[in-house]
């Protein structure tokens, strides 16, 4: 019989400004394959098993169309899930400076100092039309606390591991050790 730690849901929010590459990643990392075209996302649910340190995690991965200042951030986003992935491009600014907006509404909306969090530079392909230099992310993931990871979905590079780490993250908040239903922010309570 499996014990109690070998089979974890997990609900992970993907957020980011339009077109930074939020679906590709999600794409690339269930299924696999990498789509050029770009059809905005409305919003949609993946699923995947992710084994990491001996634990089978049942993720939900939650897919979101892409935000800028004025979106407001509905329940979906936040009441329930255990884990964020904010994503900018590596060739926008403007996303990147989304990032920390976006970060506020998070924390403002579920009334917490702190959530796990991984911070993606995404399209490190795009080496030539770079506008936001890796250190620049990683200074920004040290500041919110959060982790920090460059991907390309295009090249599979980096997309696994962004789920790993967030996986981490939320491990931080809710020790192995801790029955569930766990408490570790206010953003996971229905
Ligand atoms: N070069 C390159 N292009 C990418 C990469 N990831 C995504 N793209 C392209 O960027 C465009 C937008 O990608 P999406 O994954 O649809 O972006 P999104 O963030 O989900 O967009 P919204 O649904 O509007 O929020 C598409 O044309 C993708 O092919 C990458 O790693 N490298």
């Amino acid at each position: 019989m499996a014990s109690h730690d070998a089979l974890k849901k997990r609900k992970i929010a993907v957020l980011g400004s339009r077109s930074v590459g939020k679906s590709s990643m999600i794409v690339q990392f269930v299924e696999r394959q990498f789509i050029e075209s770009y059809y905005p996302t409305i919003e949609s649910t993946f699923t995947k098993s992710v084994s990491l340190n001996g634990t089978t995690y049942d993720c939900k991965i939650i897919d979101t169309a892409g935000q800028d200042e004025y979106s407001l951030l509905g329940p979906n986003h936040a009441i329930g899930i255990h884990g964020f992935v904010l994503v900018y491009s590596v060739a926008s600014r403007k996303s990147f400076d989304m990032i920390k907006v976006i970060y506020d509404k998070i924390i403002n909306f579920c009334g917490v100092a702190d959530i796990p969090c991984v911070i993606v530079g995404a399209k490190m392909d795009l080496n030539n039309s770079r506008q936001v230099e890796a250190a620049e992310g990683e200074a920004l993931a040290k500041k919110l606390h959060a982790t920090w990871v460059e991907t390309s979905a295009k090249n599979n590079v980096n997309v696994a591991k962004v789920f790993d780490l967030c996986l981490i993250e939320i491990e931080k908040q809710v020790p192995p050790s801790m029955p569930e239903p766990a408490k570790p922010s206010s953003c996971i309570v229905m």
